[in-house]
């Protein structure tokens, strides 16, 4: 099955074969993938993966084995969350990685003023002092918002003087049950609003039902649709069905062009979860080991704790390694979590904990 073209000359050159029970970090902790090998054929240009051949047909052979995710993921959870001293970077470091979303079907032009004034001063300017951060330009990674909302953010974020990417959901989010025109359209018109990054949902019925390749060929188009702005691709895995389903789904959206995969939209019954997220990463590191290209990974949907945060960069951590701790790779998005990371914070560097009025913009 052919998707894109290239002679087989520059395929078979620089074709790449990996089993999928690589584990190069952790030896002793494979997933038992059982493909027998991973015929991902790459044509690679400087690092990037300009254009591939690839053969499908591989996916529907892909297995995962739920035992060893669910261990994996426990022993995740059981990592030492960082010492106190540490705790305020770290959370720092959080707030920089947050997508601050707000996708209500109450949203207006005002409460999108205020979280873009959140995104660009997250976190108390005195707290920040005593910690010596104030001058750091601390603020979260984008602001995500509807596609009508666009504008809004844009304008904004303009008027703070500010830079931050506005990244709109699109393509029927979040269901994502509307004709593919439409889907398109909105991408388009999101992109030519000012959002320089879409999330964009799947079309589940085709993943749920093993039409990898036109879930390929959807999301091709989406990808071109969204122009220069970067495509995080939702595959809203609480409803995909099984680890298998996920891991077949995150490596389509890889090949399919997507920036970053990303877990849920936050409407769905099962959201983020540490095990669906270790099979979406242990995707994301077969397909580097495979293509050299980093894709980024964003859990999304009830992430709500400054803890749960700390989890969060410990997985990406014991996973992907530090490269992957950076916006350009990893985001939590999240509508709530910075509140209670921003109380975190006060209580470290107060040594109290903040009443509701102490953090108003929270
Ligand atoms: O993409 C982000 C999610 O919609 C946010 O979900 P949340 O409201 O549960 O934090």
């Amino acid at each position: 099955m052919r998707i894109l073209g290239a002679t087989d000359d520059e395929v078979d050159k620089r074709q790449r074969s990996l089993s999928l029970n690589m584990s190069p970090r952790n030896p002793g902790t494979t997933l038992g993938f059982h493909a027998e090998t991973l015929n991902v054929r790459c044509k690679v240009t400087t690092g990037e993966v300009s254009e591939a051949v690839r053969d499908l047909e591989w996916i529907s052979k892909v297995r995962v084995n739920t035992q060893a995710v669910l261990k994996r993921a426990q022993f995740i959870q059981r990592q030492k969350i960082p010492k106190k001293q540490w705790q305020a970077a770290w959370l720092l470091k959080a707030v920089t990685l947050i997508d601050l979303t707000t996708l209500a079907g109450d949203d207006t032009s005002s409460n999108v003023h205020r979280l873009c004034l959140k995104a660009v001063q997250p976190v108390r300017y005195d707290l920040l002092k005593k910690i010596d951060m104030h001058d750091k330009g601390v603020t979260t990674a984008a602001v995500c918002v509807y596609p009508s909302r666009v504008t809004d953010a844009v304008r904004s974020l303009k008027a703070a003087n500010s830079s931050l990417p506005v990244a709109s959901v699109a393509t029927g989010f979040p269901a994502g049950q509307t004709p593919l025109e439409t889907r398109l359209q909105e991408v388009r018109i999101a992109v030519s609003d000012g959002a320089t990054e879409i999330d964009i949902v799947i079309n589940r019925m085709l993943a749920i039902t093993g039409q990898w390749e036109a879930m390929y060929n959807e999301i091709r188009q989406f990808r071109e649709a969204c122009g220069p702005a970067h495509m995080k691709t939702i595959l809203a895995v609480g409803e995909l069905g099984s680890f298998t389903n996920v891991y077949r789904a995150s490596m389509v959206a890889m090949m399919a062009g997507s920036d970053f995969i990303k877990t849920s939209t936050g409407k769905e019954a099962v959201n983020a979860t540490y095990p669906v997220a270790i099979v979406m990463v242990r995707a994301i590191r077969d397909y580097f080991m495979s293509t050299g290209h980093k894709v980024g990974f964003k859990p999304a949907g009830g992430i709500r704790t400054a803890e749960e945060s700390l989890v969060w960069l410990t997985l990406i951590k014991e996973e992907l390694g530090d490269d992957w701790l950076c916006p350009g790779l990893f985001r939590l998005g999240a509508s709530s979590l910075l509140a209670d990371i921003e109380r975190q914070i006060y209580h470290q560097v107060t040594g109290q904990y903040a009443a509701y009025h102490d953090l108003p913009m929270a």
